[in-house]
């Protein structure tokens, strides 16, 4: 379904200047500064997946979803989706992919929201019987009915995410792109986009590209991630694999000899024993030798596993 090989974003911009007469040499200076975004990036993504696009602040992930939805065009590298190319064939690529970015709405912001949605039905030439259809259904799964009527300047974040939700897959695309859906809103809102977005996965029917910071959502819903920074794909492949590793022991002593059976001390002053078997055993042997002050069992969790892959 999306093809990605090699793809590189380069931001060029004229170089600012600080000090007397700064803005005046920004303004007329010839000078670039270049910014790699995204840095030869390849993967797979197929029918019916939900992937969780993941990393850091500026970490180019925004800059791919926007090659990915024809918004921007890559530098180089090649992208397909659905066999098109997005950024050529924008407007067909555009009736395929369904958007939301969180942090920004792309509804009409002084209509009430089933006139914006109207609206959006009318753009994408849904016919009226489906318009219906898909309303009736997304006004029961996201609870649209109480706020239908109110402007959208009027709605709260967490009513705007749905209407936002709702605008996006009225029209039924086959995939749809979520740029930080549930930032900003209480656990109760959050909730309803991921049930939301479970709902519309369905049983592979809509495949869904999901950018967020709340490994909370990336723990619901998705089976793979595609972890990146500095542009670059660090890891891409199932989240059993990461947080399948051994759980940990984390062992304090009194004193602090270089190493305690061949694990170094950290920078913390701590030794950090994976547990394979037999944990009274190993605590015993190591009392045995040692006095302990203080010890403690670690299981692996996404955000720890996830914070170790980004300070490889
Ligand atoms: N239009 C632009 N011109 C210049 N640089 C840009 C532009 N858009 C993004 N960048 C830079 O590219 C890098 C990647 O930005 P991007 O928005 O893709 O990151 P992100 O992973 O989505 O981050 P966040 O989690 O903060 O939204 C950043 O250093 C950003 O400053």
């Amino acid at each position: 379904m999306i093809r990605v090989e090699g793809l590189t974003k380069v931001f060029r911009r004229p170089r600012t200047f600080s000090g007397p007469f700064g803005a005046l040499r920004t303004l007329v200076t010839r000078q670039h500064v270049e910014k790699t975004a995204v840095d030869d990036v390849s993967f797979e993504i197929h029918e019916g997946e939900v992937i969780g696009y993941l990393g850091p602040n500026g970490a180019g992930k925004s800059t791919t979803i926007k090659i990915l939805t024809g918004i921007l065009t890559p530098t180089s590298g090649t992208v397909e989706v659905n066999g098109l190319v997005p950024w050529r064939d924008r407007s067909v690529n555009a009736r395929n992919v369904g958007v939301v970015f969180g942090q920004r709405s792309q509804l009409w912001w002084d209509l009430p929201l089933i006139e914006s949605l109207r609206l959006v039905g009318a753009l994408y030439d849904v016919p009226a019987p489906r318009f219906e259809r898909s309303l009736k259904k997304l006004r029961d799964l996201l609870g649209l009915d109480e706020f239908l009527d109110t402007p959208v300047r009027q709605l709260s974040l967490g009513q705007r995410m749905r209407g936002d939700l709702a605008a996006a897959v009225l029209y039924e695309p086959p995939l749809l792109y979520l740029d930080e859906p549930t930032v900003g809103l209480d656990v109760v809102a959050k909730e309803a986009v991921r049930e939301f977005i479970v709902e519309t996965n369905g049983a592979g029917r809509t495949t869904v590209i999901l950018t967020t910071h709340d490994l909370a959502d990336v723990e619901a819903l998705c089976k793979r991630i595609i972890l990146i920074d500095h542009g670059k794909v660090l890891f891409d492949g199932a989240i059993d694999a990461l947080v399948n590793e051994p759980r940990r022991l984390v062992v304090t002593l009194e004193s602090e000899p270089e190493e305690v059976r061949g694990v170094p001390r950290d920078a913390e002053g701590r030794y950090v024993f994976e547990i394979h078997d037999d944990l009274p055993g190993m605590i015993a042997s190591i009392a045995a030798e040692h006095t302990i002050r203080d010890l403690s069992v670690e299981e692996p969790d996404l955000e720890s596993v996830i914070k170790g892959i980004y300070t490889r």
